[in-house]
C-alpha cells in the first residue's frame, strides 16, 4: 500500500542525476576560479555559470511541482484506502483493537507523505557526495582516503547511536496510543468527568498526566540524542577540515595548492552530508510508521470477499431460518468467553418477533449475527428455504436501528428528504413534525434528545423500504405515552404493511403485541412462545 514503485524511483533519478551533475558543475567552476585556473576567468565562463544556475533552478521548480503532486497523492489516496479498509473490517475486529488505532494510522500516513521528497534529497546528497569524493581522489588519492576514512568513522558512530533510537520511538508511539484512549474518554465521558471531580482528577493525575510526563521525557531524550548526533556531524566536519589544513600537508599527503580546493569541496558537501544525517531521523520515523501501518493493515484485515452471485435487489422475502448457529467471542483474558450455542431461529414474512432475556443473555450478539455484523462459526442460514451464500443478500433486506443508534451528519442514502412526501408523513407519524419544521437536510441532522434521535433513526430506516425491521431496545428511550403508541399503534401498522419486525425489548407490558416471543438465556434460546389470548408472562 505504501510502497514506492520502481517507476517512481526512476522518475526521481531522472531529476536527481542532471540536478546533481549541474550542481557539481557549479562547484567545479567555483573551485577552479578560486584556485586561479586561468581558463576559468574567461567571460564565457560567467555565462556558463549563470546558465547552469538558472537551468538548475528551473529544473528544481518543475520537479518540485511533480514531487508535490506525487507526495500529496500518496497522502490523500492512502487516507481513502484507510477509510475503505475500516469499512471492510469486521465489527469484532474494530471492537477488539479500538478506534484509536485508526487515528494513529492517519497520523503515520502524514509522516509518510514526505517520503518522495526525502528519497530525492537522499539521492541528490549521495550523488553529490560521490562526485565530490571522486573529485577529491582526482586531486590526491591519500588525502581522499583520509577524508573518506574520517567521514566513515563519523557515519558509523552516527548509525550505531541511531539504531538505538528505533525502540525508543516505538515506545513513544505506544504512549501516544494510550493518549488517544484518554482523549476519547475525555470527549465521550465529558459529562461524567464534569460532574464527578474524583473521576476527572484520577484521569488527569493518575493516567493522562503520567502518560504525558513519560512521553515528554522520552520525546525529550530522543530529540536530545538526535540533536547531539547532529552536532557530532557538524563538529566532525571541522575536525576533517582541521586535518586538511594542518595534518595532511605536514605528511605531504596533500599538495599546498590543492588545500583550498579540498576545503571548498568539503564546505560544499557539508549540506549534502548534514542532509543525509538529518534524514536518518526521518527514515527512523518512516520505518516505525511503516511497521505500524503494516500492523494496522494486518490487524484490520478485510472481510472475505463474498460471492455476490445472489440477486441483491429482487429477493422477495418470505422466510428466514437459522439452523444450529453458533458463535463465540475471542478469548482474550483467559476466561471462558461468551458464546451463542446452537441457536435455531425462524421468522416468517409479516411476523412480529420480540427477543427477550436478561442482561448479558446474548440478545445483541444475536442481532449482530442476524445483521451480518458478526460471522457465525457454525450452522447454516436459509433465506426463503434456500441456503444463504452471501450475507449481503440478507443485509439488503434488513433496516436496523441499533441500541446505540447514530444520526449521520450528512445524507448517505439514496433518497432525498426535501420535497419527499413520504418523509413528511413519517415525521408526522413519529410526532417529529413540530420539532423539524421543514424538510431540509440540515434540520434532520441537528442535535436531538435520545428519544428523538431514535425516532429519526426509525424514520430513516422506514424510508429504506426494506421488508425486515430490526430494532434493538428501540422504545427504551421513549416516554410512556409514545412507548404505548409505538407498541399499540405503530407496530400493528408496520405489520399490516407487511413488514417483519424483530425487536429486542424488555417492555413486558406490551409482549402481547408480538406474534412470538423468543427468550435468550446464557447464549441459548430457552423458549419460543406463540402469543394468543392465554399468554401469561410465566410461560416464558
Ligand atoms: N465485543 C465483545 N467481546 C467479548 N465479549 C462480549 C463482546 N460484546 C459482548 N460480549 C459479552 O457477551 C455477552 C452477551 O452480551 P450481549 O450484548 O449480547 O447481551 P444482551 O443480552 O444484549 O444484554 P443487555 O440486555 O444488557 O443489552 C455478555 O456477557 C458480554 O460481556
Amino acid at each position: 500500500m505504501l510502497k514506492i514503485s520502481i517507476k517512481n524511483i526512476l522518475f526521481l533519478l531522472l531529476f536527481a542525476l542532471p540536478n546533481t551533475i549541474l550542481s557539481f558543475g557549479i562547484l567545479f567552476i567555483i573551485n577552479n576560479v578560486i584556485s586561479g585556473n586561468k581558463n576559468y576567468g574567461e567571460s564565457y565562463m560567467v555565462w556558463s555559470f549563470l546558465i547552469i544556475v538558472i537551468f538548475t533552478y528551473l529544473l528544481n521548480i518543475i520537479f518540485q511541482k511533480r514531487l508535490n503532486q506525487y507526495s500529496y497523492n500518496i497522502l490523500y489516496e492512502n487516507e481513502k484506502s484507510i477509510f475503505k479498509r475500516i469499512l471492510k473490517t469486521n465489527l469484532i475486529i474494530l471492537e477488539k483493537y479500538g478506534t484509536q488505532r485508526f487515528y494513529t494510522a492517519i497520523e503515520d500516513l502524514r509522516i509518510f507523505s514526505s517520503l518522495p521528497e526525502v528519497i530525492t534529497h537522499t539521492i541528490n546528497s549521495l550523488l553529490m557526495l560521490l562526485l565530490c569524493l571522486v573529485y577529491m581522489f582526482s586531486l590526491s588519492i591519500y588525502a581522499g582516503l583520509t577524508v573518506l576514512g574520517l567521514i566513515a568513522i563519523i557515519a558509523v558512530i552516527y548509525f550505531v547511536v541511531m539504531n538505538t533510537m528505533n525502540s525508543r520511538i516505538t515506545v513513544l508511539r505506544k504512549f501516544n496510543e494510550h493518549y488517544y484512549k484518554y482523549v476519547n474518554d475525555v470527549i465521550k465521558g465529558f459529562k461524567n468527568l464534569k460532574v464527578n471531580s474524583t473521576l476527572s482528577q484520577n484521569l488527569l493525575s493518575k493516567n493522562l498526566f503520567p502518560n504525558r510526563d513519560q512521553a515528554k521525557e522520552l520525546d525529550y531524550n530522543v530529540n536530545y540524542i538526535f540533536l547531539s548526533i547532529n552536532l557530532i556531524s557538524q563538529y566532525g566536519l571541522y575536525l576533517i577540515i582541521g586535518a586538511i589544513l594542518f595534518v595532511l600537508p605536514k605528511f605531504n599527503l596533500l599538495p599546498k595548492e590543492d588545500i583550498v580546493s579540498y576545503v571548498v569541496i568539503l564546505l560544499f558537501i557539508t549540506g549534502p552530508i548534514s542532509n543525509l544525517i538529518n534524514m536518518q531521523n526521518i527514515y527512523t520515523s518512516f520505518s516505525v510508521a511503516n511497521k505500524r501501518i503494516n500492523n494496522f493493515l494486518k490487524d484490520f484485515s478485510e472481510e472475505k470477499e463474498e460471492d455476490n452471485n445472489q440477486n441483491l435487489t429482487n429477493v422477495n422475502f418470505q422466510s428466514l431460518h437459522f439452523k444450529n448457529i453458533s458463535f463465540q467471542y475471542e478469548n482474550t483474558s483467559g476466561e471462558q468467553s461468551f458464546a451463542l450455542d446452537k441457536v435455531n431461529f425462524n421468522a416468517q414474512k409479516g411476523e412480529v418477533i420480540f427477543i427477550v432475556g436478561g442482561n448479558g443473555s446474548g440478545k445483541s450478539t444475536f442481532i449482530n449475527i442476524l445483521t451480518g455484523l458478526y460471522d457465525h462459526k457454525e450452522g447454516e442460514i436459509n433465506l426463503n428455504n434456500e441456503k444463504l451464500n452471501s450475507k449481503k443478500t440478507l443485509q439488503n433486506l434488513i433496516s436496523p436501528v441499533f441500541t446505540d443508534n447514530y444520526v449521520f451528519s450528512y445524507n448517505y442514502d439514496n433518497y432525498q428528504l426535501e420535497n419527499n412526501s413520504q418523509y413528511q408523513s413519517l415525521l408526522e407519524m413519529m410526532e417529529m413534525h413540530e420539532i423539524i419544521g421543514d424538510s431540509k437536510e440540515e434540520s434532520a441532522r441537528r442535535n436531538f434528545s435520545k428519544g428523538q434521535s431514535k425516532r429519526m433513526s426509525l424514520i430513516f430506516a422506514l424510508l429504506e423500504e426494506k421488508p425486515i425491521l430490526v430494532l434493538d431496545e428501540w422504545a427504551a428511550d421513549q416516554d410512556p405515552y409514545f412507548r404505548k403508541y409505538f407498541y399499540e399503534t405503530l407496530i400493528p401498522k408496520f405489520k399490516k404493511e407487511g413488514k417483519t419486525i424483530i425487536a429486542v425489548t424488555h417492555d413486558d407490558a406490551y409482549f402481547k403485541q408480538a406474534n412470538r416471543i423468543i427468550k435468550f438465556d446464557y447464549g441459548q434460546i430457552v423458549s419460543d412462545v406463540k402469543i394468543n389470548s392465554d399468554f401469561q408472562l410465566s410461560m416464558l
